[in-house]
């Protein structure tokens, strides 16, 4: 359908996962029309007559983003939570200097080599609390033509005093997710967040059906190591993920715009840890020992060059898929398990992905166990990495992320269906944004690596690319 289909009806298309993707420029109608969004949309008075807002990311354009606010909203306080030090600091500040209703909170880095990835909007209104959690930077290109996720909480009402207790939490789910986001703006330990941490406290999020994945740097012990990263994961599958017999023969597919350094093998982090957390389920034995993982157990889906060179953006598309050729070249077996990017379905073959997904898929792919969206890229830093013999995870950056669940969407619920006409009330469909089953890279396909030149054959815009 070409009509601009407004935001309320996109909302309630949504419901109940409220999975959405940015909207693209340059593709037809009907794909923005269907489950997108952009940001202006999230911020608009259709949402709420906001009170303030705060916004936590890795890159902020301070000046586009007041932008995307309405103009009776631009004055309202906005809080930006971001990881920058030095000159990057001295520049935002700069952004930021003709703008009095805006404060800035520094996330700590205290592990090196760590960044503020998190991606998130806190949304007060007049009449509730939203949570909006996402990939994209608060920078023009992110919004333009890439493909991006976004998961937008439903409202959450404010608490009346009487439901209101001095100690504990009032007013969570199910999954907990209420505490668990407290818990997290806890790790930062700022005074901006602690008002945050307060708004978050008086609202009613029982309606929140999925569980929070986040990363906060240090080294996490005892009871915290289940908190954070891949161990959270490992945590919540175990306990409250599908029957181990369900999904014995299952695929862990995993989608990710950049790559950090995994090992020199795959038996070490990526099978040996990573996977093992991924593939946990309640009972015992989903875990594959890491020898035995093939392409069959570990689907990965990452741009290829030739994802890169055909897309909408050309090879600059590259400049936001960091893999570099060091990391590259001492992983060789990693790219055996690579699958191209391509999103049909949704319109976004060329729009590059800058989106991070995971989900477990059934082996013809038409279900999945579960599926997670997340700023958490295919690296230890995201993720952490065990240490002192499994006693301790070491995580260096900020990450957030949703994980949805059968059970908690539909009563007794075991998957998703991804395949829209072959669902059911038991068994809902779930838009997953790449397209099913997944397409392996071919012998002649290499991954997007961004530090080397492309000269070869030219981009979607007739270019070459020679990175600095
Ligand atoms: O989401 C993503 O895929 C993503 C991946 C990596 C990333 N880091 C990053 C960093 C950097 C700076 C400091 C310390 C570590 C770093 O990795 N420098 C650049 C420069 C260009 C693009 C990315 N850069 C940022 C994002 C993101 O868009 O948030």
């Amino acid at each position: 359908e070409d009509h601009q289909a407004t935001f309320q009806e996109v909302m309630k298309e949504a419901s109940p996962f409220n999975f959405l993707l940015t909207k693209v420029t340059g593709i037809p109608a009907e794909f923005n029309n269907k489950l997108s969004v952009h940001i202006k949309d999230i911020l608009s008075v259709e949402m709420g007559e906001l009170v303030e807002s705060a916004q936590f990311n890795f890159m902020h354009d301070i000046p586009w983003l007041m932008e995307q606010y309405p103009a009776e909203h631009r004055s309202k306080p906005l809080l930006i939570v971001h990881g920058e030090e030095r000159q990057g600091k001295v520049t935002l500040h700069e952004g930021a200097q003709n703008f009095p209703n805006i404060t800035m909170c520094q996330a700590k880095l205290d592990m090196i080599y760590g960044t503020h990835h998190s991606k998130m909007m806190l949304l007060l209104y007049t009449n509730g609390l939203r949570v909006v959690i996402h990939t994209a930077n608060l920078i023009e290109q992110d919004w333009y033509q890439k493909t991006q996720g976004v998961w937008i909480s439903p409202l959450f009402p404010k608490l009346d005093k009487s439901q209101m207790s001095s100690d504990g939490i009032t007013g969570d789910s199910i999954t907990h997710f209420k505490k668990d986001l407290v818990e997290y703006l806890t790790m930062y330990k700022s005074f901006s967040l602690l008002r945050w941490k307060q708004h978050i406290l008086q609202h009613d999020f029982t309606s929140a059906k999925v569980f929070l994945v986040a990363s906060v740097p240090g080294r996490h012990t005892g009871e915290s190591k289940n908190k954070w990263g891949h161990m959270k994961v490992r945590k919540v599958l175990g306990k409250q993920g599908p029957q181990a017999s369900f999904v014995k023969n299952w695929s862990v597919a995993g989608q990710f715009s950049s790559v950090g350094s995994l090992g020199a093998d795959q038996s070490k982090y990526l099978c040996g840890e990573w996977l093992q957390s991924m593939l946990s389920a309640k009972g015992v034995g989903t875990l594959y020992a890491a020898k035995d993982v093939t392409i069959k157990t570990l689907k990965l889906i990452f741009p290829s060059k030739e994802n890169v060179r055909t897309s909408l953006e050309g090879y600059p598309a590259g400049a936001s898929i960091p893999y570099n050729i060091q990391n590259a070249r001492k992983q060789q077996y990693f790219h055996a398990f690579l699958h191209k990017w391509k999103a049909d379905k949704r319109g976004r073959s060329r729009a590059s992905p800058h989106i991070k997904t995971y989900a477990l898929l059934s082996p013809d792919s038409k279900n999945a166990a579960w599926f997670m969206v997340t700023s958490a890229n295919m690296s230890k830093a995201a993720w952490g990495t065990l240490e002192k013999n499994g006693n301790q995870l070491m995580i260096r950056s900020y990450e957030i992320g949703v994980m949805f669940l059968p059970e908690y969407f539909v009563d007794g619920g075991e998957q998703f269906s991804l395949v829209e006409d072959q669902s059911t009330e038991a068994t809902p469909y779930f838009p997953i944004p790449w397209d099913v089953p997944l397409e392996p890279y071919t012998k002649a396909d290499r991954p997007w690596v961004w530090d080397i030149p492309y000269t070869d054959k030219p981009d979607s815009h007739g270019n070459a690319w020679i990175p600095g």
